[in-house]
């Protein structure tokens, strides 16, 4: 009956949203399931990050042990208390167990207060642990596995999917493994005491069994939909607020309102129908305990009427079916929680199971200075093994020159620059600088001697003083305004309030995009690179600003090997080889006079940028 009821909430049928998936499509697109993976391997992966504090988790278990322990005794006290009152040794020794009895609870309070305080220590640790690995494990994969992920979905692994697992270690782990013992043990006194109402009390078992693994079937894999649909959503609401002005100019608001319903609608289902169902765990076992107690009185009573046990026994034994069945209503109850944090820990270590970006080869040196001499011999690449999107790039720059690459959008000009800083290596040919061959150079040090100015300028939230200090961590504050001096940029920023000292909010909003970039050459300048690359503004800026602009690059490309992505064409005329690119291909390379001679596409381009500049 409960299939029926899921089913159709499992996928909800909406009346909206249908829309959006066009004009939203990276958003709306769900993921194929994951495929059923293997929860022993993964608890064995956090198991292995618990053993780091093996220590504090010995002391954890033993007080779990004691715990368990002086759990087992209370009832035992309270029947020898009875039966030694009933028994006529009345008066002596009864309020000798009782007093037994309160300080065996109140020392178990106090072995479950610490064993709590040790295992959120332990807990704390590890998820901070988890999560310092999987920040730092994200900053090294290549750029291919951010082109494939929402921002969003990456960041709810580092936050709800961890903050999971923290909660379950901090109290589940513990209450799973004490409930287990407490089961054992209170079955093993049972069995001491009456293996007769032991076995009455054993009726109940295989129903609560039989009730959990129903239960427990449906809801694994709703707490998994929930993650999921956490991660999709937050992929969503981060896609969302960074696009805003894109929405607002498309007055898209309202679908995106419709968009997030859906989703929230999707994970609002899934919690729903996790609760409700696990919910009905602890009813079902409370029944079950009514009436496996039901049982051992009835049971008990007729026994003790013809003495075969104890008044004090059946008392005991009251207590220990009610014990029995709680660890039990327990285990069910954090079984829930744990399926959720293995969820959410199968997310996490599928991330740390990305393969980082290549490792430097184990003879890459590090490069101390370099002279800037390019070269690309028969190179081809292609994306995750499709077709080709660069084919046979051959062309050389020499130190200090600089080279334009133009050619209509996807010509592969991005690409081609992604090779050079080595985010992508080549299918097939070779890339030198300076002779050596790009793999045999250390990532680090080859990026560290290029700088990117590019079109949409990426700040930081900070001064505008840290944000060029990016580019050379320990410059002075003298060589920072020296930059943005020969930036062009020092005169905007002494007119701003706070001047080098103003803060900027988010990715630099409350300054200009022309303002931005005059930021970013500033950096540039500072970095001091051998190489740069610099992706021209395509947005119009007032003129001005871009003078200011071409001034500040001028300054910067001076005896510097440069890579100009240009889109308009005026401004690379003076540039020592153009490369002009089509479908991946080079079609052609050389000055602007020998191409304009040659004829072909760039020719055609510039005739084209004319008229367009003309009309
Ligand atoms: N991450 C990626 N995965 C798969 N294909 C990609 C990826 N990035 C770019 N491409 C494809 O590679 C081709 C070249 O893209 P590239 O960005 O290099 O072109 P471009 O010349 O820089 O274009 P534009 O002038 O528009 O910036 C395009 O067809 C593009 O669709």
């Amino acid at each position: 009956m409960f299939k029926a009821l899921i089913e159709p909430f499992r996928y909800p049928k909406l009346e909206v949203g249908h829309g959006e998936a066009k004009v939203f499509g990276a958003m709306g697109s769900r993921k194929p399931k994951a495929k059923a993976k293997n929860w022993s391997g993964t608890l064995g992966r956090i198991w292995h990050y618990l053993a780091e504090r093996r220590a504090k988790l010995v002391l954890v278990l033993f007080m779990v042990l004691l715990s368990s322990g002086l759990s087992l005794l209370g009832p035992y006290l309270i029947s020898r208390a009875v039966d030694d009152y009933l028994g006529g040794a009345g008066g002596r020794t009864w309020g000798i167990f009782l007093l037994i009895l309160a300080l065996v609870y109140l020392l178990n309070s106090l072995v479950s207060w610490l064993q709590n305080v040790w295992m959120i220590e332990v807990a704390q640790e590890t998820v901070y642990r988890m999560r310092t690995e999987l920040f730092a494990h994200l900053h090294r994969l290549p750029i291919s596995f951010f082109n494939r992920r929402q921002q969003g979905e990456i960041m709810s692994r580092l936050t709800n999917d961890i903050e999971n697992i923290s909660s379950t270690l901090n109290s589940s782990a513990i209450q799973i493994f004490s409930s287990i013992l407490t089961l054992v043990g209170t079955v093993g006194v049972m069995l001491w005491l009456s293996p007769l109402l032991t076995l009455l009390t054993f009726i109940v078992v295989p129903l609560m069994m039989l009730g959990m693994r129903w239960i427990t079937r449906r809801t694994g894999p709703l707490f998994k939909e929930r993650q999921r649909n956490m991660g999709e959503l937050n992929g969503f609401i981060e896609e969302t607020l960074s696009g805003q002005r894109i929405i607002k100019a498309f007055s898209q608001e309202e679908r995106v309102i419709t968009g997030f319903r859906e989703r929230n609608t999707r994970i609002m289902l899934s919690g729903y129908w996790a609760q409700a169902i696990s919910g009905f765990i602890p009813k079902l076992m409370n029944g079950l305990n009514n009436l496996s107690f039901a049982i051992v009185a009835g049971v008990g009573g007729l026994l003790a009427i013809r003495g075969l046990v104890t008044v004090g026994i059946i008392i005991a034994f009251a207590e220990y079916a009610r014990q029995f069945t709680r660890p039990l209503n327990d285990l069910a109850n954090q079984w829930n929680t744990l399926l959720s944090a293995i969820a959410g820990a199968e997310r996490v270590f599928e991330v740390l199971d990305e393969e980082t970006e290549a490792r430097d080869e184990g003879a890459a040196v590090k490069l101390q200075h370099v002279e800037g001499a390019v070269k690309f011999s028969g190179v081809s690449f292609s994306y995750e093994g499709g077709a080709d999107t660069l084919q046979d790039i051959s062309f050389e720059a020499k130190p200090g020159e600089m080279i334009a690459l133009v050619g209509p959008t996807g010509a592969g000009k991005t690409t081609l620059i992604g090779l050079l800083s080595r985010f992508y290596d080549p299918s097939r040919g070779s890339i030198t600088l300076d002779g050596r061959e790009l793999s045999t150079i250390t990532r680090e040090s080859l990026r560290s001697q290029m700088a990117f100015v590019l079109q949409d300028s990426f700040l930081f939230k900070g001064t505008i003083r840290d944000n060029i200090r990016y580019g050379r961590l320990d410059a002075t504050d003298e060589e920072v305004e020296e930059a943005a001096k020969l930036a062009n940029a020092h005169a905007f920023i002494m007119r701003l309030q706070d001047g080098y000292d103003r803060m900027l909010s988010v990715d630099g909003s409350g300054i200009s995009q022309g303002q931005k970039q005059l930021l970013a050459i500033a950096r540039a300048i500072l970095a001091n690179p051998s190489m740069l690359v610099l992706d021209e503004a395509t947005s119009s800026i007032d003129t001005v600003t871009e003078i200011k602009i071409q001034e500040g690059l001028q300054a910067l490309m001076r005896g510097r090997t440069s890579f100009v992505i240009a889109h308009r064409l005026g401004t690379i005329r003076a540039a020592d080889r153009i490369l002009v690119l089509e479908g991946g291909r080079l079609l052609q390379q050389g000055s602007h006079e020998e191409l304009l001679q040659q004829g072909g596409l760039y020719s055609e381009l510039v005739r084209g940028s004319k008229e367009a500049a003309e009309a």
